[in-house]
């Protein structure tokens, strides 16, 4: 049996994750925090393995450096992670011979879209990314968007943005932010779990990715597959395909 520790219990991915954990035979669900609660201490009281995290950005390193210091391995879906946060979870948690996922995205068909729009920007590579979520969302641009970016970024090294910058005449950013030659629009409308569309232009046509999340079971099977992985990593994994 994995014992797994909810951070973030109380929110819309802890109570999907409570469920999923609940329901899995090799799975016990040993505690759950949120605000207020002492994760470590009760990483020590339970002597849970695993911390599943889904909370808020702004304390994306605490809760991780929490979770690795007092033993744990870590699953984490939180976003806004930068490179450099990245960087020193990958140094710390090898330090401390520990696994940490962090997977912007733990739905398998996102994580195929990542690949597909990779694969695709190679050989159509002027590429822009529009996401859209619900209203509710802490941070813009998604995990998903920036982990799309960079993995177009990585594959095709200089993609070609518009030729020419349109004047903007609202605001700076109109024609979305830029990651690398890659642009960023954010969408955030009730109505909306999490869709991506991931759109490539050539001379007289394009190709839409397009994925849709619909609900928030869709993220758990691939929650409850890092869950049984993650104790035989060590060190920073980060995007859940580097576990399928
Ligand atoms: N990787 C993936 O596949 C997915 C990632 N996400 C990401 O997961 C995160 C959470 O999303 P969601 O569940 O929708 O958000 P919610 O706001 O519904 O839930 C977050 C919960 O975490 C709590 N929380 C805030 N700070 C802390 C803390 N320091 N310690 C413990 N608990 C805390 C919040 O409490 P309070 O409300 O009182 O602040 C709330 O109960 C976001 O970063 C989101 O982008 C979401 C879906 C899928
Ligand atoms: O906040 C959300 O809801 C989601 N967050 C993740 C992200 O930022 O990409 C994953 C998914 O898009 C839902």
């Amino acid at each position: 049996m994995y014992k797994i520790i909810v951070n973030g219990a109380k929110g819309k991915m802890g109570q999907a994750v409570i469920s999923a954990v609940s329901a899995d035979a090799e799975l016990e669900l040993a505690g759950q925090t949120d605000v207020g609660d002492d994760l470590g201490k009760t990483i020590k009281d339970t002597g849970a393995q695993i911390v599943v995290d889904f909370t808020h950005p702004s304390v994306r390193m605490q809760n991780v450096r929490t979770i690795i210091n007092n033993g744990a391995s870590a699953v984490i879906g939180t976003t806004g992670f930068t490179d450099e946060d990245l960087k020193a979870i990958d140094a710390e948690s090898k330090k401390l011979k520990r696994g940490v996922l962090i997977a912007p995205n733990f739905g398998i068909g996102a994580v195929l879209m990542m690949q597909f729009a990779a694969q695709a920007a190679k050989y159509m590579p002027h590429v822009e990314i529009v996401e859209y979520h619900h209203d509710h969302k802490a941070d813009a641009p998604s995990g998903t968007a920036i982990k799309t970016a960079q993995l177009i970024n990585e594959a095709v090294g200089q993609t070609n943005p518009p030729a020419v910058e349109s004047k903007e005449f609202l605001a700076e950013r109109s024609q979305g932010a830029k990651l690398g030659n890659v642009r960023i629009h954010a969408v955030r409308l009730p109505g909306f779990v999490a869709t991506q569309e991931v759109m490539l232009g050539a001379l007289g046509q394009r190709l839409v990715l397009r994925h849709e999340t619909i609900n928030r079971e869709s993220f758990m099977p691939g929650v409850i597959l890092a869950c049984k992985k993650i104790l035989d990593k060590q060190g920073l994994i980060y995007g859940l395909e580097k576990l399928l």
